[in-house]
């Protein structure tokens, strides 16, 4: 398929409600993952640039949250509406920024902020204080109040669904965000700009600044950010948290994980088989919350590492942008160098390779998927997140033994236990240490549930009612129906 003609961004930045250049910031490549071809050029945010972005922001914002969540909520679930009618367009746009096959970006990416959009836009009238009767007719009641200019600073991976899991919640509860999108990815997040002022968001209520580390790091130490909400890995979340911390601003991190997928012996086969490829190849294994520690019991293993391995030869690689392909690139060269020498990593340390794990030669930043069965805890290559399509097969006996080593990682943001033994299955999800866990299926992340992790992973929850704790504070009023005495 031929690339679409129109990938440049009409400007580098989205700020006040129009695109706006400053080619006085580095400029840097948009590059397509399925060739290594140049498709677009941007420049990073100027200081002039991020401080026009935040003046918008903090200028816009009291009239946004003073206008009514009903009317508030309207915007948002126009855009989501806006956005289902483009879906195809920000699809090939998402497989564009990212190299996710199409096959994927047409269901899961422009859709899912679609649905934040949606969930939010009907959350927003709903949000209410509360009364609280205290003695002899005093009473306390509360306001949920929004908290100014939120910045979110995404990752990657899903540049469109990042950009509006973060602004959806904090649009709905009357903030101004301002989001960075990750220098690899930056095109979808503009889409996400555009659409919102095309629904009716007032300028200066979403905008987008883009650039690298340096530029998030501006936004999240300037005093007129009362909220930093980062997607991103472990080591950038210690630096984000740390610098949120010293202004005492509110933070949401979404942060990186290895997490376990237990399979027992009674679990049905093809269905742990599912969810074992898409807990480590979907988006080319390139999730925070894959399942790469896959812990089969030994009555099933060679069964299930046979049909595995058999199932995942039948996987299409190969253009992204044609439907058929179900399997795309790494994002990028740099990505895809730290997989290979994770999969180099894993043979020296004398895991089995089963299946794949060699670099495709070519245009692209193309691999094999990886399987490596007798992984032993100690690995790096079952220890380290790689985010890549590397899955590591572990054996084990019993639930006992299996759930601590599954538990025994410094990460905690997902679990997964494919079992018939529904006891056993809600054991497991209790025992997990995680924030995210499923049963008989693997990484669905709905909208409605909360997402987010324990331990390294991550501070506060995504998505769900859960969130819009996580972007408003809570003001309590005392009033006093008797007389103030005082003791003299
Ligand atoms: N938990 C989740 O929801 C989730 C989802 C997707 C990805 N992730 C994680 O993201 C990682 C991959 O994404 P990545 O490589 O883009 O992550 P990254 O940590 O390198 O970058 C994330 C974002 O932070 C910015 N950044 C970097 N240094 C900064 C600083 N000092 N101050 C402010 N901003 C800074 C980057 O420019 C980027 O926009 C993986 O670890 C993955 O697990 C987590």
């Amino acid at each position: 398929m031929p690339l679409p003609k129109d990938t440049q961004p009409k400007a580098s930045h989205y700020i006040n409600g129009a695109y706006v250049e400053d080619t006085g910031g580095t400029p840097f490549d948009v590059i397509y993952p399925g060739t290594g071809e140049v498709i677009g050029k941007v420049h990073a945010a100027t200081p002039a640039v991020i401080d026009a972005a935040l003046e918008a922001a903090r200028a816009a914002q009291p009239a946004w949250a003073a206008m009514s969540g009903t009317e508030r909520g309207r915007i948002l679930r126009r855009a989501a509406d806006i956005i289902r009618e483009r879906n195809h367009e920000l699809s090939v746009l998402e497989t564009c920024d990212t190299g996710k096959p199409l096959s994927e970006t047409l269901v899961a990416d422009a859709t899912s902020a679609a649905d934040a959009l949606e969930y939010f836009g009907g959350l927003a009238g709903t949000l209410t204080g509360e009364h609280i009767q205290l003695p002899d007719g005093d009473f306390v009641y509360t306001r949920r109040e929004a908290l100014g200019v939120c910045v979110g600073l995404g990752a990657w991976n899903y540049p469109t669904q990042i950009a509006a899991w973060k602004g959806a919640p904090a649009l709905a509860c009357g903030n101004a965000m301002i989001f960075k999108p990750s220098e690899t990815t930056p095109l979808c997040a503009l889409k996400v700009a555009e659409i919102l002022t095309e629904a009716g968001a007032p300028p200066g209520i979403f905008n987008v600044v883009q650039g690298m580390g340096e530029v998030g790091s501006a936004l999240v130490t300037d005093p007129r950010v009362a909220k930093v909400s980062l997607t991103g890995s472990v080591p950038t979340g210690r630096k984000v948290y740390a610098a949120a911390a010293d202004g005492m601003k509110y933070v949401t991190m979404e942060l990186g994980g290895k997490s376990p997928l237990v399979i027992f012996d009674d679990a049905d086969l093809e269905s742990a088989v599912s969810a074992a490829i898409n807990g480590n190849f979907y988006s080319t294994g390139q999730i925070c919350s894959n399942g790469t520690r896959v812990f089969v019991q030994k009555g099933i293993k060679e069964k299930f590492l046979a049909r595995l391995a058999e199932r995942t030869a039948s996987a299409t690689l190969g253009d992204p942008l044609d439907e058929a392909t179900n399997l795309g690139p790494m994002v990028s060269a740099a990505q895809r160098e730290i997989v290979l020498r994770y999969i180099e990593t894993g043979k020296a340390e004398g895991a089995r390779m089963v299946f794949g794990g060699k670099a495709i030669e070519g245009d692209g930043f193309w691999i094999e998927p990886a399987i490596f069965a007798d992984v032993t805890d100690d690995m790096a290559i079952a220890r380290e997140e790689i985010f890549g399509p590397v899955m590591s097969v572990l054996d084990f006996d019993t639930e006992e033994e299996v759930l601590a080593r599954a538990n025994d990682t410094e990460f905690g943001l997902s679990a997964g236990v494919f079992t018939r033994d529904i006891t056993r299955a809600h054991r497991m999800a209790a025992g997990f240490r995680a924030g995210s866990t499923w049963i008989n299926t693997y990484n669905l992340t709905p909208v409605e549930a909360p997402f987010g992790g324990s331990k390294m992973s991550g501070v506060g929850r995504e998505n769900s009612r859960a969130a819009i704790e996580h972007f408003s504070e809570r003001k309590s009023v005392y009033v006093s129906m008797n007389p103030t005495e005082a003791p003299f």
